[in-house]
């Protein structure tokens, strides 16, 4: 039986922790790839040297040279830098665009049938560049945005009502900014709706903060930002792919009229399965939360509009 092939791009803080999970879930065999020499063959033997330790057997491998890459199953995009204390996610567009760019030109030279999974920020933009330079259909390429957005609502949630964090269920729609979309409406514990369990001024306050939870993360470590929860959310949207599982998650996705939106990759929830991004569902949204998602995607626009494409 083959095993999927799994490459990681950037085997920095987020690249090296995808690679954790995905050797720790046997998701396939793992190749780290990254500009800097040595760093990517030294953690990638460390990490394969756990084998034995914690019974995974994935092969994981380390590269500079992207021909080790080839026939890959799934490709996750990390590279390039990331945000310090007093940054946007904007500010990485400039340095991040072209790294981005000329990743996916060397994955698509050896991995003609692979998904794109796209990290690095700012991250819609970077998945239209990508999908734009793979010049692979729509549901072969999407970005990281919602599934860890959704998580830090839910584990907010679940602190504050003092219960699993695996009950609480939510959508954060729209880009990964600072005006992306937590879904109140949306959001249920254990099938209860949280509007009925927690005050409205406390929610607001969770909203709050899960729009700014990059930055909270940044503000503590100063020299980069969060990787746990990115790489755990990135995982398990390649485990849906190589598993078929076809679970709703929120994603970046490619819109063609989604929303009333055409040309632009943002949040939405989508079913996530051995195709990639299957089918996007289209959820009734009220006045007030149709404007904030119609915002939050003017805002990945005028990002798109700074890029010659
Ligand atoms: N979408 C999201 O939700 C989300 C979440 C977390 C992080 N991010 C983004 O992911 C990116 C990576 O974050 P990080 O914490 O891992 O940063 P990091 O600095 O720890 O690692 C980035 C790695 O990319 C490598 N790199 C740079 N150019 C490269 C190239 N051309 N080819 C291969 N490798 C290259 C660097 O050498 C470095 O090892 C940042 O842009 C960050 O903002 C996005
Ligand atoms: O906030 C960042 O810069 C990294 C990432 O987008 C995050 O949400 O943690």
């Amino acid at each position: 039986m083959k095993r999927n092939k799994i490459t990681v791009v950037g085997a920095g803080n987020v690249g090296a922790t995808c690679a954790h999970w995905a050797a720790a879930k046997e998701l396939g065999d793992i190749v780290l790839i990254d500009v800097a020499e040595g760093i990517p063959q030294g953690k990638a033997l460390d990490l394969m040297e756990a084998a034995p330790v914690e019974g995974f057997d994935s092969i994981v491998t380390g590269t500079n040279d992207f021909a080790d890459t080839a026939d890959s199953d799934l490709v996750v995009i990390t590279a390039g830098i990331a945000r310090k204390p007093g940054m946007s996610r904007d500010d990485l567009l400039s340095t991040n665009a072209g790294i981005v760019k000329s990743v996916t030109e060397q994955i698509v030279k050896y991995s003609p049938n692979c998904f794109i999974l796209v990290v690095t920020n700012p991250v819609d933009v970077s998945a239209y560049i990508a999908y734009k330079a793979s010049g692979f259909a729509p549901n072969r390429v999407f970005g990281l945005s919602g599934v860890l957005d959704s998580a830090r609502f839910r584990t907010f949630i679940a602190r504050e009502l003092n219960i699993s964090f695996e009950d609480v269920t939510t959508f954060v729609l729209g880009g990964h900014g600072d005006d992306m979309v937590p879904l109140v409406k949306y959001t249920y514990a254990g099938g209860i709706p949280v509007e009925k369990l927690i005050p409205a001024d406390r929610l607001e306050a969770m909203v709050e903060r899960t729009r700014k939870g990059g930055a909270e993360i940044v503000n503590y470590l100063k020299t980069g930002s969060a990787y746990y929860a990115p790489s755990a959310s990135v995982m398990q949207m390649a485990e849906c792919i190589l598993k078929d599982k076809k679970r709703i998650l929120p994603v970046s996705a490619y819109l063609q009229g989604e929303y009333g939106e055409k040309d632009v990759f943002a949040g939405v929830p989508a079913i996530i399965g051995g195709s990639g991004v299957e089918k996007i569902l289209e959820v009734d949204l009220n006045e007030a939360e149709d404007a904030a998602l119609k915002q939050s995607i003017h805002s990945v626009r005028t990002n798109l509009a700074k890029l010659s494409l």
